[in-house]
């Protein structure tokens, strides 16, 4: 079968050769305070802070070494692809023009039948890690097994390269997740198979590098290597991630709560309690507290990390390795809490590859205060249709 990228990316169907092109001036300087860029008829200003800078800036002065900064640059192309490909209006004629029904992509035990995009967002991941020579190998939410890339490669990266994708024929923001290892050298005596999987199963706490791409009015890359968690906006004149969000601080304590309730009578008693007590504003923080589920967790988690609370998913739904641990490293970089209700999710030695786990995600205080209600993870898990 024809790859889908190439097809999608390739059709004249899909990319019409006329498309209307706008007069797009570069700004004379990133590092000046004020930015004007120019969008054809409209003028937009924006403020930026002396420490402006791009995403490839930033990665360079992290001091990580060349190499970081070629996956990074390789990592940034791929994203920018995938926020084009889902603001496509051509996205809804892939199920016309491909045969996704087929027996070939049926997922293995455990994952869930992958849309169109999904394996198109993939495809633009995996290519785009192989043309960077950079990544020994790709352990992905769409494919069964981890993929073997290249024996001298240094990193191990774990990718959910599109989160969020049911939202998609509604426009609804979705988001890629990626969290980056070093190659365990000790495994490189191993057949392929077996170092894949090994070295796609590190505890959290060995990530070198996390993040996640949002892509809603804004396409955002929040990183951190470990010092912090920043965010850069896509500068759609230039194609340059600029730094917008330096040194994310979650604050202590939000007033949103963020899960889908209608699964109230599954969840346990603690959940019901600590969601009873915070809407009436009787909980530490004597507020009534707001519900907001985007039900797209990347875009769920940015909401979080910039107006506090927290964001949960109390079933055994979301995944240990690419996207609980990334999202829980960047949580920590901004001074917040990752867990699965009880444990720091970047603590948990993961044993399986899509491995499924409940997940709570939000500023120091509410997360304390949701654990001291001890059962909060939900037992049962039925199937929900939607
Ligand atoms: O159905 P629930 O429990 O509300 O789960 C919704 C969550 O599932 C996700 O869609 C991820 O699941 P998929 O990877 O199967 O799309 C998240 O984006 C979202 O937060």
């Amino acid at each position: 079968m024809m790859q889908l990228s190439t097809l999608f990316f390739n059709s004249s169907l899909n990319f019409p050769p006329k498309v209307h092109s706008f007069a797009l001036s570069k700004p004379a300087s990133f590092g000046s305070s004020l930015c004007m860029t120019t969008f054809g008829d409209f003028r937009v200003k924006s403020e930026m802070g002396s420490s402006s800078s791009t995403l490839l800036d930033c990665v360079g002065r992290e001091n990580m070494g060349d190499d970081l900064v070629v996956l990074f640059a390789h990592l940034q192309y791929a994203c920018k692809r995938i926020a084009a490909v889902v603001a496509s209006p051509f996205n809804s004629e892939l199920w016309k023009r491909v045969g996704l029904a087929d027996s070939s992509t049926t997922p293995g035990a455990g994952r869930d039948a992958p849309k169109p995009l999904d394996i198109v967002s993939n495809e633009i991941i995996l290519s785009s890690l192989q043309s960077s020579g950079k990544v020994a190998v790709m352990a992905s939410e769409e494919d069964d097994a981890p993929v073997w890339i290249a024996d001298n490669g240094p990193f191990v990266v774990v990718t959910d390269p599109l989160d969020g994708s049911r939202n998609i024929d509604a426009s609804i923001p979705t988001g890629t997740i990626f969290g980056i290892y070093n190659r365990l050298l000790e495994l490189d005596h191993l057949p392929a198979e077996e170092k894949a999987l090994l070295n796609s199963l590190q505890c959290g706490t060995r990530l070198i590098a996390a993040g996640y791409v949002l892509y809603s009015s804004a396409t955002i890359f929040c990183v951190s290597f470990g010092s912090g968690s920043h965010a850069f906006t896509l500068d759609r004149s230039t194609g340059d991630f600029v730094l917008t969000h330096p040194t994310i601080k979650i604050p202590p304590r939000g007033q949103i709560y963020s899960v889908n309730d209608a699964r109230y009578f599954d969840w346990p008693q603690g959940l019901r309690q600590y969601i009873d007590t915070v809407r009436q504003g009787k909980g530490k923080y004597p507020k009534k507290y707001s519900a907001r589920y985007i039900c797209s967790l990347v875009a769920d988690l940015h909401r979080t990390l910039i107006y506090g609370g927290i964001a949960m998913n109390p079933r055994d739904h979301l995944r240990l390795v690419y996207e609980a641990n990334p999202l829980s490293f960047i949580v920590e970089q901004a001074g917040g809490r990752g867990s699965d209700g009880k444990n720091r999710i970047l603590s948990i030695q993961p044993v399986e590859l899509h491995q499924r786990l409940p997940l709570f995600l939000g500023s120091l205080e509410d997360m304390k205060e949701l654990e001291s209600y001890g059962d909060v993870r939900q037992k049962i898990n039925p199937g929900y249709e939607v």
